[in-house]
C-alpha cells in the first residue's frame, strides 16, 4: 500500500495561538481519494491544491477551482449571516436550531474549517453549540440525527468493551467527555439522546484550550432510560428499557473505565451530567485511579467560587473577609452541594476555621431550608444541615422567602433547575441583604430553567446587584447610562483548563489542591476596575 503522508487539519488551525500548544506535527492520512473527501477529519472540500489531489487520488473527483481556506470560510460565514437574516422573527428555537444545522453540517464535514470558525466567534456560536442550544439540540437529538460522532457504549456491550475500544480510529485520545444521560443540564433523564452534551463540551476543549479535534473523545453510556415518553417514541434511539442500577450499573461503568484506560492510559476523562447518586459514587470510586473528574460538582464549584471571591471584591472588601459571606444555595444535587464543598475548602484554605466553615452557608432543596431535623436527611447534606434556631427564627423546611429574610445573604446561588423560582418576592426579599451589593447567581441551564432572568434580577432585586446566569443573558440597560453587567457563571471557564492543565503537566489524578488553584486563578484574572463594574468572569472571547 502506497502511505501518504499529507499536512492536513492540523495545519490551518496551527495559525492560533491557543492551539499551538496542543496540536503536534502534522498528522499522516492513510486513505486516498473518496475516502479523504468524507472524513471531516482531513477533508479541505474545494481546498485542496492540485498537488495534494495529485498525491491523493483526488483529481477530478472535486470541481477545477481551487477555493482557498479564506474563501471558504468567507463563504461559509455569509451562509450564516444570511441565515440569520432570513429566520428574523421566526422562533428563537427554530433560528437556533437552524444555525446548529449549519454548524453542524461543518464539523460533520470539514473540521479545520468547522473549529477555525467556532474558536474566531465563540462568543457568537458558544449558546449554539453549547447551552442553551446544545439543550434543545439533546431533546431532539433522535430526529434531527444524521451521522454519529463519538462513541456508544450500551448495557448490551457488557464483556464486549474492552475489543469495542478499538473500534475507534485515531491513535491517541487526550480527552473523554462521557454522559449517561441521566440529567442533562435542568431539563432530567433524555437517555442516549445526552450525548450532545459531551460533544458540545469537547468542543469547548478545542476552542478554549486547543486540544487536538482527532485526540478527543465524545462518549455516551446507555444504560437505559426512565424517560417514559422517550421509551414510547419509536424513533428513539436509545435503549428502550428502564436503567440499569445498583451493581449492575457501576459494573459496565467500571468495565468502560477498564477498556479505556488499557487503550490509553493517560486519557483524562471528565463525567457530565451524571444523576447525583452516580455523580457521587463515580468520582469517589475513580478519582484515586484514574486522572479523571466530574465537572458539574467540580468544574462547576470552581467557577462558582470565582464568582463568589469577585463578589468579595465587589463589595471592597479583602479576599478573607469570604469567611463571614453568608451564603443561600438552593439545590442541593451534585453541583450545589459541590459549590458548598469547595466553599468550604476556600474558608480552610484562607485560614478559618473548617469546622464553622459551613455557619454562613444555607442549603435549600425541594423541600425548603434543610437542617438537622429533616427526615431521610441526604448523607451528603448532612454536612451543611443547620440546627434549628441557628438564626432567630429559622426552621426545618422553611421556604427560600423565610430563609432570606431571616438569613439576608450576601450572596443567593440557586442551582435547583427549576425555573423562575427566583420570583419578583424572593428577588425583592434581597434588598435587604446585608451586603451592599447583594449577589443573584441564577446558574441552572438551559436558559429556561433558569432561576431568574437577567432583567427581572435587575428589575426586582436592585441596580446595585451583581447578577451571574449559567446560560447566556444580554447585559442589562439600566438607564442613564448605566449597563447590569450579565456574567456567565458557567464551568465552561474551568473544564477546558482543568483538562489542558492536566495533559501538559502529566497529572497523574485531579485533585482538589489543583481544582482550587484553577478556581483562585480564575478569579485573579479579574481587575479591580472589571470587578467595581460588577463583572466577574474574562469575556467568553478572551
Ligand atoms: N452553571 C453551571 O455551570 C452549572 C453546572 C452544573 C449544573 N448546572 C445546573 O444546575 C442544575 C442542577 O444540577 P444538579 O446536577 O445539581 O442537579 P440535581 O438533580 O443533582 O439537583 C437538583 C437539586 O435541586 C433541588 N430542587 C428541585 N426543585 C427545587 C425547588 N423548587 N426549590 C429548591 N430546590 C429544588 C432538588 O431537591 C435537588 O437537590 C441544572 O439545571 C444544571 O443545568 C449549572
Ligand atoms: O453544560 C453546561 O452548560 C453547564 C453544566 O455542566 C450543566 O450541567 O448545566
Ligand atoms: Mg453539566
Amino acid at each position: 500500500m502506497m502511505w501518504k503522508v499529507a499536512r492536513f487539519a492540523a495545519a490551518s488551525l496551527r495559525g492560533s495561538r491557543r492551539l499551538s500548544t496542543a496540536i503536534p506535527a502534522p498528522s499522516i492520512v492513510h486513505k486516498r481519494g473518496a475516502d479523504i473527501l468524507h472524513d471531516p477529519w482531513f477533508n479541505k472540500d474545494t481546498g485542496f491544491p492540485l498537488t495534494e489531489r495529485d498525491r491523493l487520488g483526488l483529481r477530478g473527483l472535486l470541481p477545477p477551482r481551487v477555493i482557498s481556506f479564506e474563501q471558504q470560510y468567507a463563504r461559509f460565514m455569509e451562509s450564516y449571516q444570511s441565515l440569520e437574516k432570513n429566520t428574523q422573527g421566526q422562533p428563537d428555537s427554530i433560528v437556533s436550531l437552524a444555525k446548529w444545522r449549519i454548524l453542524n453540517r461543518l464539523h460533520d464535514r470539514n473540521e479545520t474549517l468547522y473549529y477555525r470558525v467556532l474558536i474566531d466567534n465563540i462568543k457568537d456560536f458558544a449558546p449554539i453549540i453549547y447551552t442553551p442550544t446544545v439543550g434543545l439540540v439533546c431533546q431532539n437529538y433522535s430526529g434531527l440525527f444524521r451521522r454519529p460522532r463519538g462513541m456508544y457504549f450500551s448495557a448490551k456491550d457488557k464483556g464486549e468493551m474492552m475489543s469495542m475500544i478499538y473500534n475507534w480510529p485515531a491513535q491517541k485520545v487526550d480527552m473523554i467527555v462521557i454522559t449517561d444521560g441521566s440529567r442533562i443540564l435542568g431539563l432530567g433523564d433524555l437517555g442516549v439522546q445526552g450525548i450532545g452534551i459531551p460533544i458540545g463540551k469537547l468542543d469547548m476543549y478545542v476552542a478554549a484550550a486547543g486540544i487536538n479535534p482527532q485526540k478527543i473523545l465524545p462518549i455516551m453510556l446507555d444504560v437505559g432510560t426512565n424517560n417514559q415518553k422517550l421509551l414510547e417514541d419509536p424513533l428513539y434511539l436509545g435503549l428502550r428499557r428502564p436503567r440499569l442500577e445498583g451493581d449492575e450499573y457501576l459494573e459496565i461503568v467500571d468495565e468502560f473505565m477498564e477498556a479505556i484506560h488499557t487503550r490509553w492510559p493517560k486519557a483524562i476523562v471528565q463525567f457530565e451530567d451524571f444523576q447525583m447518586k452516580w455523580a457521587f459514587e463515580t468520582l469517589q470510586r475513580y478519582r484515586k485511579k484514574f486522572c479523571m473528574f466530574n465537572d458539574d460538582i467540580q468544574g462547576t464549584a470552581g467557577v462558582a467560587l470565582a464568582g463568589l471571591l469577585g463578589t468579595v471584591r465587589t463589595q471592597g472588601r479583602p479576599l478573607e473577609d469570604f469567611t463571614k459571606q453568608k451564603i443561600v444555595v438552593v439545590g442541593a444535587g451534585s453541583a450545589g452541594l459541590g459549590v458548598l464543598s469547595m466553599a468550604v475548602q476556600a474558608v480552610a484554605r484562607m485560614g478559618g476555621n473548617r469546622a464553622t466553615a459551613t455557619n454562613n452557608f444555607f442549603l435549600l432543596d425541594k423541600d425548603g431550608l434543610i437542617t438537622k431535623e429533616r427526615k431521610n436527611l441526604d448523607p451528603a447534606a448532612a454536612p451543611f444541615a443547620r440546627n434549628q434556631g441557628d438564626i432567630e427564627g429559622l426552621k426545618e423546611g422553611d421556604n427560600l422567602i423565610e430563609v432570606i429574610k431571616k438569613v439576608r445573604p450576601h450572596v443567593l446561588l440557586g442551582l435547583s433547575g427549576v425555573g423562575g423560582i427566583f420570583n419578583e418576592e424572593v428577588l425583592k426579599s434581597m434588598r435587604e441583604s446585608d451586603s451592599p451589593k447583594p449577589a443573584i447567581f441564577a446558574m441552572s441551564n438551559p436558559t429556561k430553567n433558569a432561576e431568574c432572568t437577567a432583567i427581572d434580577a435587575f428589575k426586582h432585586a436592585g441596580p446595585n446587584i451583581v447578577f451571574g446566569s449559567g446560560s447566556p443573558f444580554e447585559n442589562v440597560d439600566l438607564g442613564n447610562g448605566k449597563v447590569g453587567h450579565v456574567n456567565q457563571a458557567n464551568n465552561m471557564y474551568l473544564f477546558p483548563g482543568i483538562g489542558l492543565g492536566a495533559l501538559l503537566s502529566g497529572a497523574r489524578l485531579i485533585t482538589d489542591g489543583m481544582l482550587q488553584a484553577a478556581a483562585e486563578c480564575l478569579a485573579s484574572y479579574m481587575t479591580d476596575e472589571e470587578i467595581q463594574d460588577g463583572i466577574l468572569y474574562p469575556s467568553v472571547n478572551r
